[in-house]
């Protein structure tokens, strides 16, 4: 696929009115930058555009003719997109409001997902009409394609992007479609999204897992061979199967800075005891209310956050009696907020999520 993409740098922070409001960049292959301030169906409203010369004697604005307004230009052959991020854990959202069918195939998300010869993400998102009464549903497809049932940090931007896109009159607060089930995200006033993610699922075949399961059919603190080496895991899902370490038998206290994520990392994604893969965590225990970890991602390798990983690593803390209920989860990308309310079993995990950029790209 010939990429030629645009990107847009948001100058001001997106409001919640519409991201066409929003006035982006697009940069060429001449010199010649032009900056479109657009506004909603520009199409109809002549906004104005301004063209922005780089040369060696700084930016010049000139006034130009309107275009289309950002995210409603539909002309074929195009891909309007955001690019957001949970503590660096990166995703290209696309409006798909109007269909059920993603705009883009798994292979389109590949390229797209390269950080050479694309956009470069950690996956690609896509909003799309709720089901059953729910009011959005969200999909996501991994870096390598393949098709997850849910994201934490990518519902967090999820939420944002829903935010920017639609007026929603004043609530902070709706319901998701997934393949993890109902998924509740909560736009809070510091700009941290709150979500509700849901139980977690213990039960090994569920998770899935084939290692054997305790007698109460989860497995917690179970042993796992992985290049000659045993491990010591608990298997949790949140949707998507998750194995969390807190060490071998040779080293119980993981430096989990120290970990060669790469080389690990695969053989425990592809390792025969996870039918579907796994995503794994690497965990160290500060307190019984902070642990630091680093993930190797199904579909998607190593990333600096994970929140789906946060939310498992705690439920496995918990389970085997490393911690508490509620703690701060160091990533390489930054810090989430975890807890297990014991009332209702739902994991609670709250962050950031922010504008990387705004871009569109020409889809062969
Ligand atoms: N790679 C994961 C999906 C993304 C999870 C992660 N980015 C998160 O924030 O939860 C999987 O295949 O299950």
């Amino acid at each position: 696929m010939a990429m030629a993409a645009s990107i847009s740098l948001p100058r001001t922070s997106p409001s919640p009115r519409s991201l066409a409001s929003i006035p982006s960049f697009r940069s060429s292959f001449c010199s010649t930058l032009q900056l479109d301030s657009i506004g909603k169906n520009s199409a109809r409203r002549r906004s104005p555009r301004l063209s922005v010369s780089v040369t060696s004697a700084g930016l010049h604005f000139t006034e130009k003719a309107s275009s289309l307004s950002f995210l409603e230009r539909r002309e074929s052959g195009f891909l309007h997109f955001v690019k957001y991020h949970g503590l660096g854990n990166d995703f290209i959202l696309v409006d798909n409001r109007d269909s059920s069918e993603p705009r883009i195939t798994p292979e389109q998300a590949v390229k797209l997902c390269d950080r050479n010869f694309g956009i470069g993400a950690d996956g690609v998102i896509f909003a799309m009409p709720g089901v059953n009464g729910t009011d959005y549903t969200m999909r996501i497809f991994n870096s390598d394609g393949s098709e997850p049932e849910m994201c934490g940090n990518g519902v967090r931007c999820f939420a944002r992007f829903i935010a920017e896109l639609e007026n929603l009159q004043g609530r902070h607060s709706f319901t998701v479609h997934t393949g993890a089930g109902l998924i509740i995200p909560e736009l809070q006033d510091d700009g941290q999204v709150k979500v509700d993610m849901g139980e977690p699922i213990l039960k090994a075949s569920d998770v899935p897992t084939r290692l054997a399961p305790n007698a109460d059919e989860s497995v917690v603190k179970s042993d796992i061979e992985v290049d000659g080496v045993t491990w010591s895991v608990t298997c949790v899902s949140m949707g998507n199967p998750h194995c969390v370490t807190f060490g071998n038998k040779i080293d119980q206290n993981l430096q989990v800075d120290e970990i060669n994520l790469a080389a690990i990392g695969p053989k425990f994604e592809h390792h025969e005891m996870f039918p579907a893969r796994t995503n794994t965590e690497f965990v160290q225990v500060f307190s019984k209310s902070h642990l630091k970890m680093r993930v190797w991602e199904r579909g998607a390798g190593a990333t600096l956050a994970c929140g789906t990983g946060a939310c498992a690593v705690v439920v496995a803390a918990v389970l085997e009696g490393r911690a508490g209920r509620n703690c701060t989860v160091d990533l390489p990308g930054g810090p989430l907020q975890i807890g297990w309310n014991e009332q209702n079993n739902h994991v609670y995990m709250t962050g950031p999520a922010e504008v990387a950029f705004y871009g569109s790209v020409p889809l062969q």
